[in-house]
């Protein structure tokens, strides 16, 4: 059964995308990059990505956040066409970034994964880290669901991140249709 070669985590700040993306990497049959905005984000200047951790404004001249997340969405497609296998993890909350990014996957085949988590569990979470503005899982936990159709649903409320790897990974590899981001893309495309 051949593999998706895009992987998309989609779920709130602190849900435990990037814990999930780090195991499933290991344990995956085939090679995939980890990306995210924060493949993006960690190329800033440091102070500037300290006052966006913090939720402060940035002011120096030439920061533009659409931009920035415009930049990720298009470098994903380069390295697919390069070969890479991608693992993206997403706090998805605007409809058109939603839109841009399927937009620019189409054509390859994506598993769309729906990362849940209770959402004072994610609170705490943000609140133990400190490296998140506080705040973020709350806005967040609204809007990053909607309009989606998730091949897979993972709940990391009470489950280790390499206990979901493991089952997920299972899943993936068994799974032989994938029309999650087909089927969101268009949803997007009539109601948007
Ligand atoms: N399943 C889990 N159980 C307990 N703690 C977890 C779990 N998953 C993640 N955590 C913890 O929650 C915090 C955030 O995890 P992680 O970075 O994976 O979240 P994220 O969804 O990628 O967040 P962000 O979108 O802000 O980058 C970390 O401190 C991590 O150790």
């Amino acid at each position: 059964m051949s593999l998706p070669q895009v992987i998309i985590l989609n779920g709130t700040s602190s849900s435990g995308k990037t814990s999930i993306a780090k195991a499933l990497q290991e344990l995956l049959p085939q090679q995939y990059l980890n990306f995210s905005i924060d493949s993006i984000l960690y190329a800033l200047p440091e102070t500037d990505l300290q006052l966006m951790k913090q939720g402060k404004t940035i002011t120096r001249a030439g920061y533009d956040w659409p931009s920035l997340v415009r930049g990720y969405h298009y470098c994903l497609p380069a390295l697919l066409q390069a070969g890479c296998h991608l693992l993206i993890d997403n706090a998805w909350c605007d409809r058109n970034e939603k839109r841009e990014l399927l937009t620019e996957l189409a054509g390859y085949s994506v598993a769309l994964i729906g990362v849940q988590c209770d959402i004072e569990v994610a609170q705490a979470r943000e609140q133990a880290r400190g490296d998140r503005a506080i705040g973020l899982v709350e806005w967040q936990a609204p809007i990053v669901h909607q309009d989606m159709t998730y091949d897979l649903d993972i709940d990391t409320t009470s489950i280790e991140p390499q206990a979901l790897a493991i089952k997920l990974c299972d899943q993936i590899r068994h799974q032989a249709m994938w029309r999650g981001a087909v089927e969101t893309l268009e949803h997007l495309n009539i109601y948007n």
